[in-house]
Order: structure tokens, then sequence, then C-alpha cells
């Protein structure tokens, strides 16, 4: 991949995900910097991946080819704006990974002509195991689309969306799903500490069986997840009687329903910021 000289504005726990992937990935160090005003994030980024870190969000955004916005969607606004008024962005391509910000938002705050391409990570990418959905306006070209594709394959797996709508997809369905089976393992590890297990033996309980069912599906890529499910569903057996609940209380509905709020607040908070 084409390594150019990138800044991150914001150090939190999405871009650190990111640049903990890249450089283990063998990004250059010495091209990656991170900006946020207080040290608190950054400082221990530097000192792990041997990056640079400042409170500078201008110097770093000027000297870069390349800048990822990754402050929370409410502070992109007043950001945007005070680096639209020193830093020069022709030539520079510009990634947005904030949620509820879009394409039209960003030309009214960069400038009409501004080069950007929004991504929807997650924060798996921190070991590897992200999943990206990236959009792009028809004027971005391809050296740029396949930098960020690059970018983003060093950290997880990439998707690309046709319309801008599909980057809300995304998000409820792999932005915001690290913390929907988390909520999940977290349910199942409370349980089974109820049920006399210690902290530290339910918690290895779920993660194996969660690691293990989320590699069986990775090693079956033919076999349908329904089909995955049928397998340890013994007739007339204890599988059966546990999905009975999930079903009579609904869980493809409320997951549905869950998704579908994710999409509603990415709308809102396009109007919103
Ligand atoms: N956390 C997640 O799982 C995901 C987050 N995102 C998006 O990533 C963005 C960042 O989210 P998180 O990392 O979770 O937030 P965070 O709150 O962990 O990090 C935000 C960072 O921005 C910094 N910051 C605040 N004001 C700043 C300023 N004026 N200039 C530069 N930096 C400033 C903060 O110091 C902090 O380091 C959001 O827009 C969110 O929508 C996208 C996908 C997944
Ligand atoms: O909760 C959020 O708004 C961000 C976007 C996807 C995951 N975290």
């Amino acid at each position: 991949m084409q390594h150019r000289k990138l800044c991150f504005i914001g150090a939190g726990n999405m871009a650190g995900a990111i640049i903990s992937g890249l450089v283990d990935s063998g990004y250059p160090a010495n091209l990656i910097s991170v900006c946020a005003p207080s040290g608190k994030n950054r400082d221990p980024l530097a000192s792990k991946y041997g990056v640079k870190s400042s409170d500078d969000n201008l110097a770093c955004a000027q000297e870069a080819e390349v800048v990822v916005l990754a402050v929370k969607p409410q502070l992109m606004a007043d950001v945007c704006k005070s680096l639209q008024k020193e830093v020069d962005f022709s030539g520079k391509l510009v990634l947005s990974i904030a949620a509820g910000i879009n394409i039209a938002r960003f030309h009214s705050l960069l400038g009409e002509d501004v080069n950007i391409v929004r991504i929807m990570p997650n924060t798996p990418s921190l070991v590897g195991k992200g999943m990206s959905g990236l959009y792009a306006p028809k004027a971005v070209g391809p050296q740029d689309r396949e930098y960020s594709s690059d970018l983003m394959g060093a950290v997880g797996k990439v998707c690309w969306v046709d319309t801008e709508e599909g980057i809300n997809h995304i998000i409820a369905t792999a932005g915001s799903a690290p913390a929907y089976f988390f909520l999940f393992m977290e349910a199942m590890q409370a349980e089974a500490e109820r049920l006399g297990f210690s902290a530290e033996m339910a918690r290895m309980l779920v993660e194996q069986a969660a690691s293990g069912a989320t590699a069986l599906v990775a090693a079956s890529p033919d076999t349908p997840l329904s089909q995955l499910r049928e397998n340890v569903t013994s007739k007339g057996g204890t599988t059966f009687e546990a999905l009975k609940v999930f079903n009579q209380q609904k869980l493809p509905e409320i997951v549905s329903e869950a998704m579908q709020a994710a999409i509603t607040r990415a709308q809102e908070m396009e109007k919103q910021f």
C-alpha cells in the first residue's frame, strides 16, 4: 500500500484502535501523527506505537497528506471550521470516521472541493479484526479510493457502499455491533456467575463459546448461519428450550428494532450536527 503522511484529529477509542492496528501491520509510525487538546489519550499512543503526538490540529493537518477526522460528531463542526480557516486542503485526502456527519455537511464546513471519503470502522480494528464500510462521492479518484481501502484493510475487512445512506446501514450492522455482542456476553457472564462460576471462569466460558462460534462461522463460508444453529440444536434437547425462550421474547424483532434505532439516530445526528 502507499504510505502517505497521515494525521489523526482526535485520539480516542477509535483513532487509537486504527493507529494500533496500522502500526502492528507495518505502516511506518514516523508517518503518523495524532492530535488532541490533552495528552491523556495521545501520549500513551505516542509512547506505545512511536507515532507523533501534538495539541496542534492545524500544524499537523497542514503537514499531512491524509487527515483523519476522528472527533465526536458534536465537536466536528468546530474542529472543521478552525481547520478550514488555516489549512489548505487542496491535494489532501480527508477521511471521516464520524457517525452522523454527511458529505454535504463536510462540504459546507471544509469547502465544496474537499476530497473526502467517509469510513465507518469498528473497534475490533485494534486487533486487526475490524469491519469498515466506505463511501466516496464520484469526484474522489481511484488512487484515493485504493489508499482508503488499503488503510482500513490493514486493520480488518472493508466494503464499499454505493450510496451515502449505506454508511448508516454499516453503522447498524458493524460499527455499533461489537457493543451488541458485548451486551449479550455480559448478560451470559452475569448468569454464569449466578450459577456459581467465578468471574474469571464465567468470562472464559463465554469468551471461548463466542470466539468458537465466530471461528466456526468463518470456517464454514458456504453454510448458512441457520444451519450452524441447527447443528447445535438437538431434537428435544437443551438448546431447543433455550432458543424457544429467545424466540418467545422475540429476539429477532428486538435485533431489528435495535438496528433501526441506530440508523434513526444517525439520521437525527445528520440534522443536529
Ligand atoms: N467508538 C467506536 O466504536 C466508533 C466510533 N466512531 C466515530 O469515531 C469518532 C470518535 O469516536 P471515539 O473514538 O469513540 O471518541 P472518543 O471520545 O474516545 O475520542 C474523541 C477524541 O477526540 C479528542 N478531541 C476532543 N476535542 C478535540 C479537538 N478540538 N481537536 C482534536 N481532538 C479533540 C478527544 O481528546 C478524544 O481523544 C466519532 O465521530 C464516532 O462517531 C466510528 C465507528 C466506531
Ligand atoms: O455509538 C456511536 O455513535 C459510534 C458510531 C458507531 C459506534 N460508535
